[in-house]
């Protein structure tokens, strides 16, 4: 697929509320953003469903405002040469806020309790006197003491992990792929669980931070449910998909899971006994929708403007300052020689390699050459159509 669309005023289309400080980023001269274009040149979205959405054939980019990307079809984004970013850690505080809120107030049968004392409304002057009476069936543990097992050290377990240490909790993690980067801000006093197994042995409370994918699919199960102490919390502020929901409804109806708190209600969840349903509301505060959104919209500008990628979750980081020189981007199998093959086309027009950038990513690689003479606008699609033939080249774009 060719995309030229030098000079050309971009779409943006939105799949769902994003805050307008973000959007704002697209400027009116350039950019024409709305929620319902059929050909847009790139998407924001937050939880949108795109599984059964067709891509058009001028989508360049998705841009998730946010962390999880199972809402997206990220392979065959891939196969199309469509980058696909999200916003690492831009809501990473408001979810933790939320977590050690329901830590506390769940542990405290906060949530109970209230509910419980909205039924006395009718009660009148009886109230404060049966407040006092009821007030012995709602009598919770203090978090002090106890100890939290936190699965998944990324953006968010890190900052959960951290709090609850500053909550007088002993703290265990578990992530086998955790970053340089997390690793260095996590407190030296969080234990490193080795296994799963050894988390689950010795957690009274349990919050778990991973991303859905197919390895992470039910990983909290009857199997793994046996392993836990008995009457263990789960707090789920992830992904509904990461639990098995059948396995759960049995555990809590037994007494085996004492609470399941989960950001993701639906009809199995709200017929179980003791589940806590919070309406997906772990990144919903002014601050992080905010932030996603300007993250999300400066990385598709960037993109769209100057080719540069940063925090994609499909294709390679890459950056070349932008100079305003004319810059072919191309997306391409990461297999040998499609540099040389890619350079040795400009050699037919005559063109001077002012500077470029290469970076893989698995099975796919990106290239950006800037061009050192004056393009003549009219050879842009010639060119195109020459590195297109190129075997192995999903895309190409010049800016
Ligand atoms: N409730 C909400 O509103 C909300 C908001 C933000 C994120 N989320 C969800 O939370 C997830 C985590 O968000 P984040 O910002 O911390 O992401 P992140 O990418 O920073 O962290 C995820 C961590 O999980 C680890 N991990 C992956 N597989 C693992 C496994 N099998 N066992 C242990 N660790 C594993 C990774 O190494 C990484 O450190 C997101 O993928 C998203 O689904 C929900
Ligand atoms: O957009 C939201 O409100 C939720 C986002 C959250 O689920 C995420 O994965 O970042």
């Amino acid at each position: 697929m060719s995309t030229t669309t030098l000079g050309k005023a971009k779409t943006i289309k939105t799949l769902n509320n994003i805050a307008s400080c973000g959007l704002s980023v697209f400027n009116k001269e350039n950019y024409t953003v709305n929620n319902e274009s059929e050909n847009p040149d790139a998407i924001v979205l937050r939880s949108f469903n795109m599984h059964s959405m067709e891509l058009n054939a001028q989508l360049k980019a998705i841009a998730r405002a946010g962390a999880g990307v199972n809402n997206i079809p990220v392979d065959k984004c891939t196969e199309k040469g469509i980058v696909v970013f999200n916003t690492p850690g831009a809501n990473a505080n408001a979810v933790k806020e939320l977590v050690l809120t329901s830590l506390i107030a769940s542990s405290r049968n906060l949530f109970e309790g209230v509910a419980w004392a909205k039924t006395l409304e009718k009660e009148g002057e009886q109230i404060p006197k049966l407040v006092e009476a009821g007030k012995k069936n709602f009598v919770g543990n203090e978090i002090r003491g106890k100890t939290l097992g936190v699965i998944g050290l990324g953006a968010i377990g890190a900052l959960v992990a951290n709090d609850a240490l500053d909550l007088d909790m002993e703290v265990i993690g578990f992530d086998p792929f955790i970053s340089v980067d997390t690793a260095w801000n996590l407190s030296r006093n969080v234990h490193r669980a080795m296994s799963l197994e050894q988390l689950f042995a010795t957690a009274d409370y349990i919050t778990v931070h991973v991303p859905l994918t197919g390895d992470t699919k039910g990983m909290l199960n009857k199997e793994t449910f046996k392993l836990m102490k008995d009457g263990v919390y789960i707090m789920n502020f992830s992904r509904g998909g990461l639990i098995n929901e059948i396995d759960m409804a049995l555990a809590l109806e037994s007494g085996k899971i004492g609470k399941y708190i989960t950001d993701f209600p639906n009809e199995e969840v709200l017929r179980m006994k003791n589940a806590i349903p919070i309406p997906h509301l772990g990144a919903s505060t002014n601050e992080s929708e905010e932030n996603c959104a300007i993250m999300a919209s400066r990385q598709v500008k960037e993109y769209l403007d100057t080719g540069n990628i940063k925090n994609s979750v499909n294709f390679p980081n890459a950056s070349l300052p932008y100079t305003g020189k004319t810059r072919v981007a191309a997306f391409h199998k990461n297999v040998p020689n499609m540099v040389g093959q890619i350079t040795s086309a400009f050699s037919n027009y005559h063109l001077n390699i002012a500077d470029m950038v290469n970076r893989s990513r698995g099975d796919y690689a990106y290239t950006m050459i800037d061009i050192d003479n004056e393009v003549d606008k009219d050879m842009i699609p010639d060119i195109e159509a020459k590195i297109k033939q190129i075997d192995g080249i999903v895309t190409v774009r010049t800016i």
